[in-house]
């Protein structure tokens, strides 16, 4: 048992798929796991181990920011041992060809949260989805057919702003989507030399004011974000 995770030695599978929402865990451990059982309660952020096409694999509530995400991600590390994490989230999208509805996959995660300037002061650290992990999902989701951007986003500290200027600044330098978890899994995954990918789903646009029309529209979207990571955990490079 770790401080906030309930759960013996070994209930863990060593790949792990992220969402913020522990309502989210629940839905993948019941629609895409098969003999999903519930390992962890604690603040009601919960947690699954099933199987995938024979494979065992888990999924965890993070909560949302890069304090609560950095919590549970420490924790699955350090005391359970997993190798391989996949955060499947939402985003904002802030480039006028990412749509609502569309995947992104972080190739990297630019942030103005403090955490790494107190981890390397002095230095921008860059933090980085695993390449290999990267490919896999890229190949699962061409072979759907689906429509991905992948490159850099911003893992924001804050969800509502009093200025949009310096997210119209990262857009210009290409920053694809905002959301506010990512950096802090990729610096974690660096430091246990784990394999970490983020994908997201874009939930809404931070510009043109789009947002999710239907409810099957958003379950459609975000099945297929659930689809290409658990095929990405499974496959080998
Ligand atoms: O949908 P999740 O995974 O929670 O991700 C996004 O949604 C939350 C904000 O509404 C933040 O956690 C952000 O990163
Ligand atoms: O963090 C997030 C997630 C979705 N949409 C946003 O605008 N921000």
């Amino acid at each position: 048992m770790s401080i906030h995770i309930n759960a013996n030695p070994g209930d863990i599978a060593e790949t792990i798929l992220l969402p913020g929402d522990p309502l989210r865990a629940q839905y993948i451990a019941e629609n895409f796991l098969e003999d999903a059982r519930c390992y962890n309660q604690v603040r009601g952020m919960f947690g699954f181990t099933g199987t995938y096409k024979g494979q065992r694999i888990s999924v965890q509530g993070t909560g949302m920011g890069v304090p609560s995400i950095s919590i549970y991600v420490n924790e699955l590390l350090r005391e359970y041992g997993v190798k391989q994490l996949i955060r499947v989230g939402t985003c904002g999208g802030i480039q006028q060809d990412v749509k609502v509805r569309d995947v992104v996959m972080a190739m990297s995660a630019t942030t103005d949260s403090s955490a790494n300037q107190l981890l390397f002061p002095g230095f921008s650290f860059a933090p980085h989805a695993d390449f290999d992990l990267l490919q896999r999902a890229y190949r699962a989701s061409q072979e759907r057919q689906l429509s991905v951007k992948v490159g850099n986003i911003l893992t924001a500290d804050t969800f509502y702003r009093e200025s949009m200027e310096p997210v119209k600044k990262l857009a210009e330098y290409g920053v694809l989507a905002v959301e506010m978890e990512s950096s802090a899994l990729y610096t974690l995954a660096a430091r246990y030399k784990a394999k970490a990918l983020s994908i997201l789903t874009v939930s809404d646009h931070l510009f043109s004011g789009e947002t999710d029309t239907t409810a099957e529209e958003r379950q459609t979207t975000f099945n297929d974000m659930i689809y290409v990571a658990l095929e990405a955990a499974i496959q080998t490079s």
